[in-house]
């Protein structure tokens, strides 16, 4: 057990200090792409403040034969692009098991990580996997001199990890957030999906029969109606709690459907209202997505905002518009205006939104 003394202290001589907050900056969409295909590639300057986080992935979806040159690949962008204020620079790293995760830490932190804001780290089974990153990271940080530290972020995508989340979540004051990995999650757990992310047609709650269909009717073979269920919800309600717990962030993940634009707006605002703060966009069309979802609507900022205007000093009742508000309500509606402040400060036309919405 570490002394909470000692939480905060560099791993490594020379390393910078750990962070005792970790920084609130936009994330509502984690872009993916591969360094290794030029196609994609080419597209990563242009997308610079267009997108909240660009990723340069280097576990699964890359080829076993172009670990080498996605890696390579991320280092020359990282090189050759200024990423502005708006956009940070994250990378997923291949699993702590493959012969791939040394070296991409190694290069990627001694070549890049001045630029590096974050470091995914897949198929996270417990703290000691966390443990093991934090301490060598902060030896190759001091090994390159960088000042300030590089945050973690954890995949959740195995039964052990999701039953370890609560100390995945408090591992390292590096841990900046989770993500849901559903695929591998699902196959780790022998759920009977082949699907990356979303629902399934077969994973549904059907209405009672009913009574008086008349006679001959059969009611148990008669239509009724079905709903689908959401197979994440535990999942993702789980995943909340040890983030907000440990003052850090929860993320959707991917959804692999990329012609559902319907069905993958539907999972991203689940995840949003449940908590998350962002989404993995795999394909550009899923940018706009995350980003419509994730930043609260006008019509919620303008309500937040009479809310707390009839608040006065925050406590005690009132009513508005039929409804009751009290201390708690406008603790809910503070986090939709803090939200929303952060966002319009480096977005002029969301703060325009904002500014003009009516209640
Ligand atoms: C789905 C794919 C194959 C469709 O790729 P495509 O080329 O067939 O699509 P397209 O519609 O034809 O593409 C149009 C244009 O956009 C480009 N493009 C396309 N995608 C991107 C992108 N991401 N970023 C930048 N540009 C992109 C593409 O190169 C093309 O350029 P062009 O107009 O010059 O021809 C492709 O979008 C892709 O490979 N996306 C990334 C997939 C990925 O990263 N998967 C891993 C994350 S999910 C995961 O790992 C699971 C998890 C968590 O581990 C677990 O649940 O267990
Ligand atoms: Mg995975």
């Amino acid at each position: 057990m570490r002394s909470a003394k000692d939480f905060f202290a560099p791993l490594a001589v020379g390393a910078p200090a750990p962070v005792r907050e970790v920084p609130a900056r936009p994330s509502r969409m984690i872009h993916f792409f591969d360094p290794s295909n030029p196609k994609m590639a080419a597209k990563v300057p242009g997308m610079v403040g267009t997108v909240d986080v660009l990723l340069g992935n280097l576990e699964d979806a890359v080829k076993a034969e172009s670990k080498e040159a996605a890696r390579q690949g991320l280092v020359d962008i990282a090189r050759a692009t200024d990423l502005g204020e708006q956009t940070q620079l994250w990378t997923r790293i291949n699993s702590l098991d493959s012969p791939w995760a040394l070296d991409d830490l190694t290069t990627l932190v001694t070549q890049i990580g001045e630029k590096l804001d974050v470091v995914m780290v897949p198929k996270v089974q417990g703290a000691e996997d966390i443990h093991y990153v934090d301490r060598l990271l902060a030896q190759l940080e001091a090994k390159a001199g960088l000042t300030r530290p590089i945050l973690v972020h954890a995949i959740l995508e195995t039964a052990r990890g999701m039953a370890n989340v609560e100390e995945i979540c408090g591992a390292s004051p590096r841990m900046q957030g989770i993500s849901l990995g559903p695929a591998d999650l699902a196959a780790d757990r022998r759920m009977k999906t082949t699907r990356v992310g979303g629902g399934h047609p077969g994973y549904l709650v059907r209405e009672d029969p009913s009574r008086d269909l008349g006679e001959g009717v059969d009611p148990v073979t008669a239509p009724r109606s079905v709903h689908q269920q959401d197979l994440w919800h535990y999942t993702i309600a789980r995943m909340v709690d040890a983030c907000a717990m440990h003052g850090i962030f929860p993320y959707y993940g991917p959804f692999g459907d990329i012609k559902d634009v319907v069905a993958c707006e539907d999972q991203f605002r689940n995840a949003f209202l449940l908590g998350c703060v962002g989404a993995w966009s795999l394909h550009p069309v899923q940018v706009d997505i995350a980003k419509r979802v994730f930043s609260p609507s006008a019509e919620d900022v303008a309500h937040a905002r009479r809310v707390k205007e009839a608040m006065g000093d925050g406590t005690g009742a009132v009513m508005l518009d039929g409804k009751m508000e009290d201390d708690a309500s406008l603790k809910q509606c503070l986090v939709i205006l803090e939200l929303a402040d952060r966002l319009s400060a480096g977005d002029p036309e969301l703060a325009e939104l904002y500014a003009t919405q009516e209640a």
